[in-house]
This record gives C-alpha cells, sequence and structure tokens, in this order.
C-alpha cells in the first residue's frame, strides 16, 4: 500500500542539479512489445521500470515470452515468434498502452485471451478499437465499451483494410499497426490502416510507433497523411536503445523556471523524439506563456501547464483537451478542482476547454490544500510544481506517481525539496 499523503515544504531557492528522468513509458512499451513478439533476443537498454511496464512484461511473461531484467534500466526480451495462450486474463492495471497495444497484438494468439484492468481501466473506451477488430472478421468482444476485452484468436493477425475512428486515443492506431505485421502471409496483404472520422491528437504517437516497428524489422509505407500499409513480415529481434521521458521531463522543466533554477536532464531539449517534448518551448516562456494553448499534441504535459499557468502574469486558457477526460481520471475536472483547492476561482471549465485565471502573488503565500490525485499520476506530478511555491500543499496518494515515474518524489528531494506530515 502506498502512502496516503505528503506535504511539500516549499525550496525557498532555486532548484538546481543534476535529474535525469526514466526511460520513455511511451517507447518502452513498445519495445517489450515488439521484442516479444520477434523471434530472438532483444536487448532494451535505458527502459523505464514502472507500473506500466511492469504490467506488460508480466503480460508477455503469462504469454510465453522470457523478460530478463539484467539491471534497473534494461530489458533482455527473448520471443519465439509467436505468443501463446496464457492461462488467464492479462491484468494491466491503468496501463493505456499495454491495454490497448495489447488488445490487437493478442488476436495473434491461437486461443483466447482476456485484457482486463483495473476499476479506472474498466471505465476507459476501448470500443472503436474493438469495432476495427471485428470489421478485419476477428472475434473480440468488449460489452461495456471498456476493459474487459475477449479475444478470441485462431493463430494470425487478419489481413485488409481497417478504418479507425482515434478521435478518443491514438494508441488505436498504434494498437492496429503494430499487431499489422502479424497477419498471415498471402492474398490480401498488405494490411492497410487508415484514420477514419476527426483528425487525432497526438499524432506524434503514431510516428514513435512507426520508428519502433522498423526497428524491429517491421516495413510500413505511409500512403497519406491518414493512411498506412504494413507488410506482413513479423518481426525481429534488435537491440534498442530507449531515450528519456518527455512527459516526466516537463515536471522538471516547470520545477527549473518556477524556482528560476537551473536543473541538468542530461539531454538536450531537442534530442526527445517525443510528442511532449514540444512543452519546452511553451515552458521557457514563463511567465508570459500565450493567452489560448491547444493541447492536442502535448496531451499529457497539459496537467504541468495548467499548474504551471496558475503562477503566469495572464491567464491562460487550454483548448484541445477533450480527450484528457478519459485519460487516467477526468483530468480537466480533476486540474479544475486542485486548483480551485489551492484558490477559489483559479480554473474555471467551459465545455472541455479549461481556462487557469493565473495569480503570480500565489507565490510565497500558506495556502493550506488536498490534492485529490484520483489515483492519477500526472495530477500528483503537476500538483507537486504548486508546492514548490505555495506552503500547505498536500498531495493525497502520493505514490501513485509509481506509474511512469516512481523515483519522482526522490528526484526531488535530491534537488533540495522536503517534505512533512508524510502518511
Ligand atoms: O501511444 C502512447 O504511448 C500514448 C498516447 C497518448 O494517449 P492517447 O492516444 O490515448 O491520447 C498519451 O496520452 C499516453 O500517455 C501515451
Ligand atoms: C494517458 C497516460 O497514460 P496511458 O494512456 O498510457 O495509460 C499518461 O501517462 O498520461
Amino acid at each position: 500500500m502506498g502512502r496516503a499523503k505528503l506535504t511539500i515544504l516549499p525550496p525557498g531557492k532555486p532548484l538546481s542539479g543534476r535529474a535525469v528522468p526514466p526511460g520513455s513509458k511511451s517507447i518502452t512499451n513498445r519495445a517489450l512489445l515488439l521484442a516479444g513478439l520477434a523471434r530472438g533476443a532483444s536487448r532494451l537498454t535505458g527502459a523505464l521500470r514502472s507500473d506500466d511496464t511492469r504490467y506488460m512484461a508480466e503480460a508477455l511473461r503469462a504469454m510465453g515470452v522470457k523478460v530478463e531484467e539484467p539491471d534497473p534500466t534494461t530489458f533482455v526480451v527473448t520471443g519465439t515468434g509467436r505468443l501463446l495462450p496464457p492461462s488467464g486474463p492479462l491484468f494491466l492495471g491503468n496501463a493505456g498502452t499495454a491495454t490497448r497495444f495489447l488488445t490487437a497484438a493478442v488476436a495473434s494468439v491461437d486461443g483466447t485471451v482476456v485484457v482486463d484492468g483495473d476499476e479506472h481501466m474498466r471505465k476507459r473506451p476501448i470500443g472503436p478499437l474493438v469495432a476495427a477488430l471485428k470489421s478485419l472478421g476477428l472475434d473480440v468482444e468488449a460489452p461495456t465499451g471498456c476493459p474487459p476485452v475477449t479475444v478470441r484468436g485462431n493463430g494470425h493477425f487478419a489481413s485488409g483494410r481497417v478504418e479507425i475512428d482515434a478521435g478518443l486515443s491514438s494508441q488505436y492506431v498504434s494498437a492496429l499497426l503494430m499487431a499489422a505485421p502479424l497477419a498471415p502471409q498471402g492474398a490480401n496483404a498488405p494490411v492497410t490502416v487508415a484514420l477514419a472520422g476527426a483528425e487525432i491528437g497526438a499524432r506524434g504517437y503514431v510516428d514513435l510507433t512507426l520508428a519502433a516497428m522498423q526497428a524491429f524489422g517491421a516495413k510500413v509505407e505511409q500512403v497519406d497523411a491518414a493512411t498506412w500499409k504494413v507488410e506482413p513480415t513479423g518481426y525481429e529481434a534488435a537491440d534498442f536503445v530507449i531515450e528519456p521521458d518527455a512527459s516526466a521531463a516537463t515536471y522538471l522543466w516547470a520545477a527549473e523556471v518556477l524556482t528560476g533554477g537551473a536543473i541538468d536532464l542530461g539531454v538536450p531539449n531537442e534530442a526527445f523524439t517525443q510528442p511532449d517534448a514540444k512543452a519546452y518551448d511553451v515552458i521557457s516562456k514563463f511567465p508570459h506563456l500565450p493567452a489560448e494553448i491547444d493541447g492536442s499534441q502535448m496531451q499529457d504535459a497539459v496537467p504541468t501547464l495548467a499548474v504551471l499557468a496558475a503562477f503566469n502574469e495572464t491567464p491562460v486558457r487550454f483548448t484541445g483537451i477533450a480527450n484528457l477526460r478519459v485519460k487516467e481520471c477526468d483530468r480537466v475536472r480533476a486540474l479544475s478542482l486542485g486548483l480551485n483547492a489551492i484558490r477559489e476561482g483559479l480554473a474555471t471549465e467551459e465545455g472541455d476547454d479549461l481556462i487557469v485565471a493565473s495569480d503570480p502573488s500565489l507565490a510565497g503565500q500558506t495556502l493550506p490544500a488536498a490534492i485529490n490525485t484520483f489515483a492519477d499520476h500526472r495530477i500528483a506530478m503537476s500538483f507537486a510544481l504548486a508546492g514548490l511555491k505555495i506552503h500547505g500543499i498536500t498531495i493525497l496518494d502520493p505514490d501513485c506517481v509509481a506509474k511512469t515515474f516512481p523515483d519522482y518524489w526522490d528526484v526531488l528531494a535530491s534537488l533540495g525539496v522536503s517534505y512533512t506530515d508524510i502518511e
């Protein structure tokens, strides 16, 4: 069991020192899956070890893949080129990547696989992905439109053309793309994956998917901005280096500008290939953040930016964030509740937009507030930033950071932050 709460003591000085973010969750879970689908041994270095990657690794083990952990940032994954039926449901906690990616990949298993998660994951939509898999003739069902999903496979993925509505999650597209090389070789090859409906937010995650697939030997042709053709090649084992997590980096970049410090992340901001690295340019404008921030292409950075906006010189409206309502929690609501707990009127929801009123005079005040994190790591990590400047910020369920950044509190401590009232 994690701790119930932790109160942050504002450091009263610039945060400085070296703090390297952990490996990317998104890239680690892609690489684990693709290595697990390949034949032979793959060495993944710079990897994230956290709840989300543990769920992916355990699921692969349950399907006959050997996953070794020789040191805290390396996985050695040995696959046979196919996944075996697990003896029970795959439990994936609240890991969206693991849940969505495996739902498509396990259609290549010869047998029945149940993909399930915790009570939060059981509220996160997967209907569009299930509909897309069914349209390929695969036997998949999710009666509630959310996990659990039952997949009855016959030993390979399906050929043909599949359309996917990715309005709620880009992970559906990534899931189909990564499963596509597992289609049977023959008549209808290659598999065509096409976007239907609205443009996807977070398109950069699809680029991460394509890069990882190519590293493990897949052949993908981008036909146009919304269509990909994937050859049924299967995957080849590969050694793969995982870059640090850009979403985790946003907390350190924000801590730097909020306290006027200098934090060495060990990696230049322009070296990241993940979508959230776009937040760097926005964060570096603080305390003159733009009046409107479109969060659609850097969604996981929005909690960081919203808490930072509370200390900005002028108000900020966040747009393009409707699908933050179906992340680990309803993040638009959680941000609004947390900011208003600090000071009534600090945030307003307008439709799916979030408006942060901004008040630079918050810094230095004592404003006791218990932040309900709704078990969401990003709500915990972003409100910790408020605690760097305001006395009395208490983070409830602080250990939910284990989803993607288990050492978060220790990393802040190593930069000079301390805590009281830990229970
Ligand atoms: O593909 C990925 O690795 C991710 C895609 C995004 O989710 P959605 O595609 O559901 O918006 C992001 O929020 C999530 O943390 C990771
Ligand atoms: C949305 C997130 O995670 P996931 O969808 O992978 O559970 C996140 O890490 O902010």
